[in-house]
């Protein structure tokens, strides 16, 4: 499982620039689960991080293929290596593969090489009225993106856990790498969670609330709890 931390701005990702983790993630939580952040603030990372994996979340996007491929466009000139796409103001697989399909329309005609889309849905669908994360692997197969996420919208005392199960969790996993996706679970997840993402097998955990200080993920990122937590990960304590 690679840990995936998610940053707001250049001055957190120069906090944990010694930090142990595998993917660094930038996020503009102002803006929602998957808000998008600032291009000058992205490419101030890519500069911080010059040859190590670097995300950015594209938004909790609305059934708007122009606006999403726009969004995909802009981020394929950021020298990323994972772009999210948050399916969001949508319900149907045709609306989803509409707006997947010209994200990866947009990226391909960007030349960029290498950047890996990721599509995500969220476990509180039902609540949020969003996409279904169950859809999720055959619209992702049918466009030809990458990988698949589940995250949360509501990231207040609630947690991936809290809306779908582990045995729920495990077959869109499976699923997902049955089709060759690459898969991603995120949302409020915390050190106590591991045994139960070992289980499951995901190759991408993300986490920010339960390193940053008070778990509170709107406060300062701790490097340290970083550290820990990337340790336990590879079992290293
Ligand atoms: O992609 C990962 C998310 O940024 C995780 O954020 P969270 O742990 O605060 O829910």
């Amino acid at each position: 499982m690679k840990l995936l931390i998610s940053v707001q701005s250049i001055s957190e990702a120069k906090k944990i620039k010694r930090s142990d983790f595998d993917i660094l993630d930038i996020k503009n939580p102002n803006e929602g689960s998957l808000g998008t952040n600032f291009p000058y603030v992205i490419k101030g990372i890519r500069e911080q991080f010059p040859d190590f994996p670097l995300s950015a979340a594209g938004g909790d996007l609305p059934a708007l293929p122009g606006l999403a491929s726009q969004v995909a466009f802009g981020l394929a000139h950021l020298e990323l290596d994972y772009i999210k796409l948050g399916l969001y103001g949508m319900q149907s697989v045709e609306a989803a593969t509409d707006l997947l399909r010209e994200a990866k329309r947009a990226v391909d005609m960007s030349g960029a090489k290498n950047i890996k889309i990721i599509a995500a849905a969220f476990a509180d669908f039902r609540e949020a009225n969003t996409f279904s994360p169950f859809l999720l692997n055959e619209v992702a197969a049918e466009t030809g993106i990458d990988g698949v996420m589940i995250d949360t919208i509501n990231k207040k005392n609630k947690s991936l856990f809290s809306f779908l199960k582990i045995k729920e969790l495990k077959n869109f996993v499976e699923d997902g790498k049955k089709l060759n996706l690459i898969t991603a679970l995120a949302g409020s997840l915390n050190f106590n969670d591991l045994d139960k993402l070992r289980e499951i097998k995901a190759d991408i955990i993300g986490f920010r609330g339960a390193v940053c200080k008070n778990e509170d993920r709107s406060a300062e990122i701790s490097p340290e709890k970083i550290n820990s937590l990337y340790k336990k990960i590879n079992r290293r304590i």
